[in-house]
C-alpha cells in the first residue's frame, strides 16, 4: 500500500518524542535489521550458524544499529568482525558486539594512512598498518555478508579517503572476482575454489548516498537497504537505485503525518484498494464521461488505442471529439462510442495530433467549465505559449500532462526560456517533472521506465515501475485513455464537492499508470495493450483485485 516519503529531518523529528518518553528505538531497529539478516543469510546459506558477517562501524548511532544487529546473529553462530573506521564508534554496540564473541580490526584511520608523523605520536607501524589492511580486505571478501553502518541520516556528503579508497580496493577485488546476479548479490571466488554470495546490506541509508555519478567507484553499492521509522525521500529517487538495492522499510512506531510527505510511492495494493468499482444505485452519467480527441488522418491509430482504453476502463460513457473519420473507426470497434456532444467530466486532447479544427472546437465546448483535460502529444504544444494556461481555459480547471522525455524538454524550454534537453530530463526525472509542475501548474506526469508524477507543490507520486515491454508504440495513447477514463469517473463522483485537491488527483494519475502497468503485463504491443485493460478491469470491479 501507499508509502509515503519524508525529508530525513522530518524522521529524526519524529523520534524525538519517543527518545524523550525513554523509548529504546535503537533495540527496535536493530531487532528488525537482525531479523532481516538472518532471513538473507538464511536463503543465501541455508543458516545463520558458521556464516561470515563483517560490520563497517562509523562514529554514530547508525554503526550502533549496525553492531546490535551484529550481536543478536553471533548469539545465533555468526563470525562477526567489526572494522571501525574511525577512532570512536558506539561504546554500546561494540561492547555488545564483543560480548557475543565479534572479532575487531581497527582499520587505519585518515591521519594514520596519510601522517607519518603519526607513527612517532604512538601509532601503529607502516607494516602493522598494511597487515590490517590486508586483514580487513581478507575479511570481506570471504563475508556473506557486509553490514554499512558507516553513517546514517547523520551522514555528510564524501567519505573521508581512508574509507573510500577502501571501498574502491574491495568493489575493485570482488569485481575482479566475481559475477553479479539477478538479485544483485556478489557471487565471489577465493581461497580453496568455494563459491560464496555476499550480500551488501546498508543500515538505515546508504553510506554518502548521492545521485552524482562522479566517485561512485567509492561509495557503497547495497542490495538491500533497511530503513527505519520514515520512508526517507533520498530513497526514492530513481538514480540512486544502484546504490540502495532493494530498500526494506521497518516501522518502529514512530508518529508520521502524511501532509509533511514529499511523495508517495504506490503500488498494486492501492490499486486493488482505489480502483473506482461501480456504485449499486449509479448510473452512465454517475460513473463519469470522457471526452476522447485524439486521431487524426495521420495517424488514426491513435484514436483507435486512445478510446478502446478508456471504453475498457469502465468508465460510465466515452464521447468521441474528433473527425468523422476517426469516429467511424472507433465505433466499428466499440459500438457504445457516442459522437453527440453533451456533458462531459474529463477530456483527453492530444494522442495522435488532432487537426485544428477540432482541437478549437473542444476548446471552445470546454470554455466556462471546470471540466479537467489530459494532454498529451500534440496537445502539450497548448501549453506554456502565451496564449493559453495564465487567465485562459486551462487556469480554470485541473490540467494533466502527460509527456515522455523528449515532449518535457520541449514544453520546458518554451516555459523557462532556455533549451532543456530530454538527456537533462532523463538525468534527474523527479527534479524535472517538478520543475514542469511547479512552472506550469499543472500535474506533470512523465513517462518512462521509472514514471514520475508530480503536483505544483513539489509532492511526487512514483507508482512502481512497469515491464519493459510497454516501450512500443502507442502504448501511450492507451495510458493517456486510461488516466482520462480515471479522472472522469473520479470528477463526476465529486463535481459537488470542492476540487480535487492536487496530491488526490496525481494519486488518480498514479492509479491509472497502475492499470497501465498491469495491461502491460498481459500483453506485447498497443493494440493488445488496450484489450487487456478491459481484463485488468474486469479483474478489478468482477473478482475485486488483480489476478496477478
Ligand atoms: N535517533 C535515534 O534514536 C535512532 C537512530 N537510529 C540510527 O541512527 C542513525 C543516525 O545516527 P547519528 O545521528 O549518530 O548519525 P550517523 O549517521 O551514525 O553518524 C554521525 C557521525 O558521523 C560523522 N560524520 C558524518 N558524515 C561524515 C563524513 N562525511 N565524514 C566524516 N565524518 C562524518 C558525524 O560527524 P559530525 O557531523 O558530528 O562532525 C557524526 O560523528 C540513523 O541513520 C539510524 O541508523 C536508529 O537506531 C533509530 C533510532
Ligand atoms: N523501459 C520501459 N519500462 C517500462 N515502461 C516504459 C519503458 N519505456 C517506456 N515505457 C512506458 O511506455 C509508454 C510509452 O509512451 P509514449 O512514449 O508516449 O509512446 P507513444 O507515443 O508511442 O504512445 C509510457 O507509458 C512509458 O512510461
Amino acid at each position: 500500500m501507499s508509502v509515503f516519503a519524508y525529508p530525513s529531518t522530518v524522521i529524526v523529528e519524529a523520534e524525538r518524542p519517543l527518545l524523550d518518553a525513554g523509548v529504546d528505538l535503537m533495540a527496535r531497529a536493530s531487532r528488525a535489521l537482525a531479523h532481516f539478516c538472518a532471513d538473507v543469510l538464511r536463503e543465501s546459506r541455508g543458516q545463520i550458524f558458521g556464516s561470515r558477517v563483517c560490520v563497517f562501524a562509523g562514529p554514530g548511532n547508525n554503526a550502533g544499529d549496525a553492531l546490535f544487529a551484529a550481536a543478536a546473529l553471533a548469539r545465533r553462530g555468526a563470525h562477526i568482525t567489526v572494522v571501525t573506521l574511525f577512532d570512536r564508534t558506539h561504546d554500546q554496540g561494540l561492547a555488545a558486539a564483543r560480548r557475543a564473541g565479534a572479532s575487531v580490526i581497527s582499520s587505519p584511520s585518515a591521519e594514520e594512512t596519510t601522517d607519518p608523523s603519526v607513527e612517532a605520536a604512538g601509532h601503529c607501524s607502516a607494516e602493522v598498518r598494511a597487515q590490517l589492511r590486508a586483514d580487513v580486505m581478507r575479511e570481506l571478501s570471504r563475508s556473506d555478508l557486509v553490514l554499512d553502518g558507516i553513517f546514517g541520516t547523520g551522514g555528510r556528503r564524501g567519505l573521508p579517503e581512508h574509507i573510500a579508497s577502501l571501498i574502491r580496493d574491495w568493489r575493485h577485488s570482488a569485481g575482479a572476482n566475481s559475477n553479479t546476479n539477478t538479485a544483485g548479490t556478489r557471487t565471489s571466488r577465493f581461497g580453496t575454489g568455494t563459491y560464496t554470495t555476499q550480500t551488501l546490506i546498508a543500515v538505515d541509508i546508504p553510506s554518502d548516498l548521492s545521485p552524482a555519478d562522479t566517485g561512485s567507484e567509492d561509495r557503497i553499492h547495497a542490495d538491500h537497504t533497511v530503513t527505519f521509522g520514515g520512508l526517507k525521500a533520498e530513497l526514492i529517487d530513481p538514480r540512486v537505485a544502484a546504490f540502495t538495492g532493494t530498500v526494506h522499510l521497518v516501522d518502529i512506531g514512530l508518529e508520521l503525518h502524511e501532509s509533511q510527505a514529499t511523495a508517495e510511492v504506490v503500488d498494486t495494493d492501492d490499486l486493488n484498494a482505489g480502483f473506482p468499482r461501480p456504485e449499486p444505485d449509479g448510473h452512465k452519467y454517475s460513473r463519469g464521461v470522457v471526452g476522447i480527441l485524439a486521431g487524426s488522418e495521420e495517424y488514426p491509430g491513435a484514436g483507435v488505442l486512445t478510446t478502446t482504453s478508456a471504453v475498457n476502463c469502465g468508465v460510465g460513457m466515452v464521447r468521441s471529439l474528433g473527425s468523422q473519420m476517426v469516429a467511424e473507426y472507433v465505433i466499428g470497434l466499440h459500438a457504445e462510442v457516442v459522437t453527440a456532444s453533451g456533458r462531459m467530466n474529463a477530456v483527453v486532447m492530444g494522442p495522435g495530433n488532432p487537426e485544428d479544427e477540432y482541437v478549437h472546437a473542444c476548446v471552445d465546448a470546454l470554455a466556462n467549465t471546470n471540466v479537467p483535460v489530459v494532454l498529451d502529444a500534440g496537445a502539450l504544444d497548448m501549453v506554456g505559449r502565451a496564449e493559453s494556461v495564465k487567465g485562459t481555459w486551462l487556469a480554470e480547471r485541473p490540467v494533466v500532462l502527460t509527456p515522455h522525455a523528449g515532449e518535457l524538454a520541449r514544453l520546458l524550454s518554451r516555459l523557462l526560456g532556455e533549451i532543456i534537453t530530454s538527456s537533462r530530463i532523463n538525468a534527474d526525472p523527479i527534479g524535472w517533472a517538478q520543475r514542469a509542475a511547479q512552472s506550469s501548474g499543472c500535474i506533470v506526469l512523465l513517462k518512462g521506465h521509472q514514471t514520475v508524477i508530480a503536483a505544483p507543490d513539489g509532492f511526487c507520486v512514483l507508482p512502481e515501475a512497469g515491464p519493459a515491454s510497454l516501450a512500443t508504440a502507442g502504448s501511450g495513447d492507451v495510458l493517456a485513455g486510461i488516466i482520462g477514463a480515471l479522472v472522469a469517473t473520479f470528477h463526476a463522483k465529486n463535481q459537488h464537492e470542492p476540487p480535487l485537491p492536487e496530491r488526490e488527483l496525481a494519486h488518480i494519475v498514479g492509479l491509472g499508470v497502475l492499470v497501465h502497468n498491469a495491461a502491460g503485463r498481459r500483453a506485447v504491443n498497443a493494440g493488445a495493450l488496450g484489450d487487456a485493460v478491459a481484463e485488468v478491469a474486469g479483474e478489478l470491479i468482477h473478482r475485486g483485485s488483480l489476478i496477478e
